[in-house]
């Protein structure tokens, strides 16, 4: 089994409503999100993967259409913080993102975690899983979330 790791970014913005000090006003962040798989290298003679575990651009692009280009430059807001769903509402065509969770790094680790899990699974005929995703909310504070059940 060899493990890969894929880093993306995206800007967002957010608040937790519950926080008692600066976090609770709204404001926002560069995410730096790491997926790692882990798989079987691939070893098909002609094969454009071959040699890999999954080609960098294709981890980068199932990251990218289910997570970062939903996430990147929008505002992401728990549907409990109605006061923020609101007003949001109001702005024309504003790139809101509603979630069931309040958006720490913790919940929104979990959240591209479940997400993207089921997408890499698919691939390569169950042979490579989603490992981990690290969520960095600033350069110096970060989550890891990693798959519970072992590798078969
Ligand atoms: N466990 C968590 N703690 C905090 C979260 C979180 O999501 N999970 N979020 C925040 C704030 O939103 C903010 O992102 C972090 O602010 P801060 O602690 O100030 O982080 P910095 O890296 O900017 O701090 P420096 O002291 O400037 O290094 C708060 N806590
Ligand atoms: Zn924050």
């Amino acid at each position: 089994m060899t493990s890969i790791t894929r880093k993306l970014e995206f800007d967002a913005g957010h608040r937790i409503p519950d926080h008692r000090s600066q976090c609770k006003n709204l404001h926002g962040h560069r995410y730096v999100m790491e997926v790692t798989l882990d798989g079987d290298i691939v070893t098909v003679p002609g094969a454009s993967s071959n040699g890999m575990v999954m080609d960098f651009s294709e981890v980068k692009s199932i990251a990218r259409e289910h997570i970062v280009d939903k996430w990147d430059h929008a505002f992401l807001v728990f549907r409990g913080d109605t006061a923020v769903v609101e007003f949001l509402a109001t702005l024309e065509d504003h790139k809101t993102v509603v979630l069931d969770s309040i958006p720490t790094a913790e919940n929104l680790a979990h959240l591209a975690f479940d997400t993207l899990a089921p997408h890499y699974a698919d691939r390569f005929e169950g042979t490579l899983r989603l490992s981990r995703v690290r969520l960095y909310e600033t350069p110096n504070c970060w989550v890891d979330v990693v798959a519970t059940t072992a590798r078969l």
